[in-house]
Parts: C-alpha cells; sequence; structure tokens
C-alpha cells in the first residue's frame, strides 16, 4: 500500500483506516464541485452479455458486432476493439474453445470476470502487462471479501461458480477457497459500468476507486467515460475530509437504503441521513419518495398510515385514503409492469411503450407526484421513447422529471 500511497500523494490523495470502515480515501487538498478526484482503468471488465443482448468486449457498443469465430463467446465490434482485448483474450480464447456447447453457455459476465482476473494476474507475474502502482493484483488482495459474513446458501453458490473457473482455467495449484473468495469480493466491489444516460453496459473491477466509502449524502459521485470510471466532486471537499460515493440510489427512503446496503455492501451506514432515522423529515422524505399521494389531486401532502391501518392520512389535508382502493391499483400496476417488462426485454418497443404509459397512469393515481417510482417509470419510458427517435414524446417526459430533480436538491439541501 505504500506505493500507492505514494502515486495518490501528488493527487492530492492519501489513504487511511478507521475502525467502523476499513481503508478510506481522503482528499489531501481541498476539492471543488465539478473537480475530477480520480480516474481509473478497470482491473478486469466484461459487457453484460445475455442471449437477448450482446456488446462488444473492447468498447460496449451494440453495432457491427461479430462473435470471435474461435470460442464463440465474445463480440467484437471491429479490429480495433479485438486487437486491444488480443493480449488477455488469446490465452482466455484457448480456454473458452476447449469446453463443450452446454458449458460455454454458462459462462456468464461474472464467470469471465474471474476468469479474466487471474489471466491478467498470470500475465502481470510474467511481465506480458505491465504493472503499475494503481494497476496489480496486490490491490485485488486488498479488497474487502465479507467471506466470514455472508450465508451458507451465497457460499455454496461461490463454490459452485468456483468450480466452473477451475475447471476453465486449469491452472496449477489453483486455490478454490481463493476463488470463492473473489467472487464474494466482486460482489461488495466491483462496479457497474454505465453510459451517460446511466444504462447499464457492463462490469469492472477499479481497486482504487474501491476504497472509496459509501454515504447517502456523498461529497462525490462516479461516473463512466467509457470503461474509464471517474470520480467528481459534487461538493466542496476540505482537505483532510473523506471522499465519499453512494453505493445505492440516494433518492430512496432511509429504510431502503440501508437494507440494500445491509445485503449486498454488509454493512450498517451511519451516515447524517441515515442518522436521522424515525425524525420528522425523514419520514417526510421516505414518504413522498416512496409513499402514496393524497386523494384530492390539488393537495401535495404526504401520507402516513393511520393508527387502525384502514388507510392513510394525508399530513397536509387530513383526507383519508382506502387501503383496499391502493392495493387494487398497486396489483393492477403489477401485473402490467409483468406484461411490459417481457415486451421490453424482447424488443416488442410499441407494445411497451403503451404499456408503460398506462402503468404512469395507474402510479399518478396512487404516488406522490415527486415519487421515485413514477420516475423510474417515466425513465423507462424515455429510454424506449430514446430508442425509437421519437423525440417530441421524450421530450415531454423531461419535463415531467424536471420539477421531480429540482424538489430533490431541496431535499438534499436540508440534510
Ligand atoms: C468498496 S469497499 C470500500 C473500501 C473498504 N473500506 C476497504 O477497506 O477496502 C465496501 C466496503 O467498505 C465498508 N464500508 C463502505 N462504506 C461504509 C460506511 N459508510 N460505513 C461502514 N462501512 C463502510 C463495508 O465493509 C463495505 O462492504
Amino acid at each position: 500500500m505504500e506505493e500507492l500511497q505514494a502515486s495518490l500523494q501528488p493527487r492530492g490523495l492519501t489513504l487511511s483506516t478507521f475502525p467502523d470502515k476499513g481503508r478510506s480515501l481522503l482528499a489531501a487538498r481541498d476539492f471543488y464541485p465539478g473537480e475530477v478526484i480520480i480516474s481509473q482503468d478497470p482491473y478486469v471488465c466484461v459487457p453484460n452479455n445475455s442471449l437477448t443482448e450482446s456488446r462488444c468486449d473492447g468498447c460496449f457498443s451494440k453495432s457491427n458486432l461479430k462473435k470471435c469465430s474461435a470460442c464463440h463467446v465474445v463480440w467484437y465490434c471491429g479490429s480495433s476493439c479485438q486487437k486491444l482485448e488480443w493480449k488477455l483474450h488469446r490465452f482466455e480464447c484457448q480456454l473458452l474453445a476447449k469446453l463443450d456447447k452446454e458449458r460455454r453457455k454458462s459462462v456468464t459476465p461474472t464467470i469471465r470476470m474471474i476468469v479474466k482476473l487471474y489471466l491478467r494476474r498470470k500475465l502481470q507475474n510474467e511481465n506480458v502487462i505491465p504493472v503499475t502502482a494503481m494497476d496489480n493484483y496486490n490491490l485485488v488482495e486488498a479488497l474487502v471479501s465479507h467471506m466470514s459474513d455472508i450465508d451458507e446458501k451465497q457460499l455454496l453458490l461461490y463454490a459452485q461458480m468456483a468450480n466452473l473457473v477451475n475447471l476453465i482455467l486449469q491452472l496449477p495449484n489453483i486455490d478454490i477457497k481463493e476463488i470463492a473468495e473473489n467472487f464474494s469480493k466482486f460482489a461488495c466491489n466491483a462496479h457497474t459500468i454505465c453510459d451517460s444516460e446511466l444504462r447499464s453496459l457492463g462490469t469492472g473491477l477499479y481497486p482504487v476507486i474501491s476504497i472509496i466509502n459509501h454515504s447517502c449524502l456523498p461529497n462525490a459521485v462516479l461516473v463512466f467515460e467509457g470503461r474509464l470510471a471517474v470520480v467528481r466532486a459534487v461538493q466542496h471537499i476540505p482537505k483532510d475530509s473523506e471522499v465519499s460515493i453512494s453505493y445505492v440510489e440516494t433518492a430512496a427512503s432511509t429504510i431502503t437504503r440501508q437494507k440494500t446496503l445491509k445485503e449486498q455492501y454488509l454493512f450498517t451506514c451511519t451516515c447524517v441521513r441515515c442518522n436521522k432515522l424515525g425524525q420528522y423529515d425523514d419520514i417526510q422524505e421516505s414518504a413522498i419518495l416512496e409513499g402514496y399521494r393524497c386523494r384530492d389531486n390539488g393537495c401535495s401532502g404526504f401520507l402516513l398510515r393511520e393508527s387502525d391501518e384502514k388507510g392513510f392520512v394525508c399530513q397536509q389535508c387530513g383526507l383519508i385514503r382506502n387501503k383496499e382502493e391502493i392495493r387494487k391499483i398497486a396489483s393492477d400496476i403489477k401485473a402490467l409492469s409483468d406484461k411490459a417488462l417481457k415486451c421490453s426485454s424482447s424488443g416488442n418497443l410499441q407494445e411497451a411503450i403503451v404499456l408503460y404509459k398506462n402503468i404512469e397512469k395507474l402510479q399518478k393515481e396512487v404516488c406522490h407526484p415527486f415519487s421515485i417510482i413514477l420516475m423510474r417509470t417515466r425513465e423507462k419510458l424515455l429510454e424506449i421513447l430514446m430508442q425509437l427517435e421519437e423525440w417530441k414524446e421524450a421530450l415531454a417526459i423531461c419535463r415531467l422529471t424536471i420539477p421531480v430533480y429540482e424538489s430533490r436538491s431541496s431535499f438534499n439541501l436540508n440534510h
């Protein structure tokens, strides 16, 4: 870690360890909103390929794809991406080509990440790929795995996946337990690589960026420029303070955020937002983000459950909303959502638009106008409309989301 510390110093950063969080990245000088704090190329990354969607292994694009003729698993958009990846894929390709057709189908993106991890370690050990202070396997070894905290079912799954990786790699002296531990490390350290519209393209392991801890009110944000991970300040970060990003959707209730953090990252967040759990402004924010709207369309109050559980009371005008009425609409929304998901994943986009519009209509009846649930439906609609180049309608959806973003920034100012 001394080498890493030395390479972070000229960037105005330093490493520290806290008893409750483990390693942390600190600012060794002031950073200002918009400024790049750190950027890193992935140690390994893979596109999120599935049976219905493929992307180029180099740039993650979806156009002009050709399958690697030897392994039939990996896709490229052209020779420049293929060349870029060849140093490693040359070895991966030989291993995948040896597998029978059925086994090849079980090589999921996660399995490929681990296979690539070991191949990269081997190529760095053999000096085929250069080693630097920010790009070496020691950084992967230092990542937290939470192996002692995960349940038996998950351990068993990791063991099965580790066996498959072992079968593919066929390296001498490989430790199955270490492979399983690397799966666990991926679960709490890997990042989803997104495009500028936050669409998920793939997964990458960025072992220096993984040192950055979480806050529900972060002072920095992680974005991607292609495969490059870039951390930018979103607030003034004074010298000696910790750099933090959010691992989860910040526009969620405290209970939802804490549940996700506990399940995926195995810790309980004690940030300033989480410490407000149960206080009036936390209850209000949670009810707006995930709760129901007032029966009176002209009222913007938030609803809380009545003590006798018959319904929900508007905290602004006192009107009561019946629980059964909400339950009925919620079940209609669920049925439509299942259909819409099927349509959009099978490429039936026109039908998906009709269904998402109906979902939005129903959600407008039950959800608070600034609800994150309604917002997600609109984001989905926007994504499909943009795919179909229906710009006018897409713009109309954007206009609906602006007031929600404005209200969110006022929430955050209150914290
Ligand atoms: C991506 S790692 C971050 C770096 C980590 N601290 C380390 O020592 O390598 C994620 C893990 O860090 C810890 N962590 C991150 N943010 C935290 C926070 N706000 N409070 C407590 N633990 C946190 C948790 O153990 C979590 O699973």
